[in-house]
């Protein structure tokens, strides 16, 4: 399937900072709009239902599933998470720049559809650091914290089928190279979209 917007799709294992940096890039570029997730996990702290996601129950999800009303969903630490037709294409329609946040699973059946998909994986600099972050973020019980650890070592070894991997050290680095990705990926549409046939023809002889 085509889309004429761009289609970003960001995933990390939990702690990441994924959720950090993209909300930190939505700050920056009003073009780059999210979509909202449904999940059967949950609201932890602040998060209200329709912002952060999404809450259902487990019968609510699958009846979702069974309506065939999800673009991609998987099984995420014990939970479902997955996001729907209507949310992504509301977005598209609006012509937007969408960015998913979502796990690798969700990621490899977004890419199976949107060809022109960037997918991009963010990398803790190590795993002390990463075990750190979830323990001071302070929103999950130790269990979970574990959990979402040992899924971590499952996780990273999908990084190698993701276009881009940005290693999220310091904040404001990684935050530059996400932009850079986004940047990029703007200027090649850019150029396949306005190029006369006879530039299209020089830049193949180069
Ligand atoms: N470069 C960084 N240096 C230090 N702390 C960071 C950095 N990036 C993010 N954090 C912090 O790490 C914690 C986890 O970040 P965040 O919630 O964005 O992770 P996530 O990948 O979205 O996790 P989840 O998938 O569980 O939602 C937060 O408390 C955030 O403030
Ligand atoms: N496949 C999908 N994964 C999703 C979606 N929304 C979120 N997620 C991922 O789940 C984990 C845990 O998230 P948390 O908010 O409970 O910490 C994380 O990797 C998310 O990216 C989705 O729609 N589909």
């Amino acid at each position: 399937m085509d889309y004429p917007g761009n289609l970003f799709v960001v995933a990390a294992p939990s702690g990441a900072g994924k959720s950090s940096l993209v909300k930190a890039l939505m700050e920056l570029d009003s073009r780059v709009q999210p979509t909202v997730s449904h999940t059967t996990r949950p609201p932890r702290g602040q998060e209200k239902h329709g912002r952060e996601y999404f809450f259902a129950s487990v019968q609510e999800f699958d009846a979702m599933v069974l309506g065939d009303a999800f673009v991609e969903w998987a099984h995420v630490h014990g939970q479902r998470y997955g996001t729907s037709k209507k949310m992504i294409e509301d977005r598209m329609a609006q012509g937007a720049d969408v960015v998913l946040e979502i796990d690798y699973q969700g990621a490899l059946q977004i890419k199976k559809m949107y060809a022109n998909a960037v997918l991009i994986f963010i990398l803790p600099p190590s795993w002390e650091e990463l075990r750190s972050r979830l323990e001071r973020r302070g929103e999950d019980s130790p269990e979970i914290i574990e959990l979402r650890l040992q899924n971590a070592a499952v996780e990273m070894a999908q990084a190698q089928e993701f276009d881009f991997v940005i290693i999220n050290e310091v904040f404001d680095r990684a935050l530059f190279d996400l932009k850079a990705v986004v940047h990029a990926q703007r200027l090649k549409y850019h150029v396949q979209r306005r190029a006369r046939p006879d530039t299209f023809q020089a830049l193949k002889m180069a």
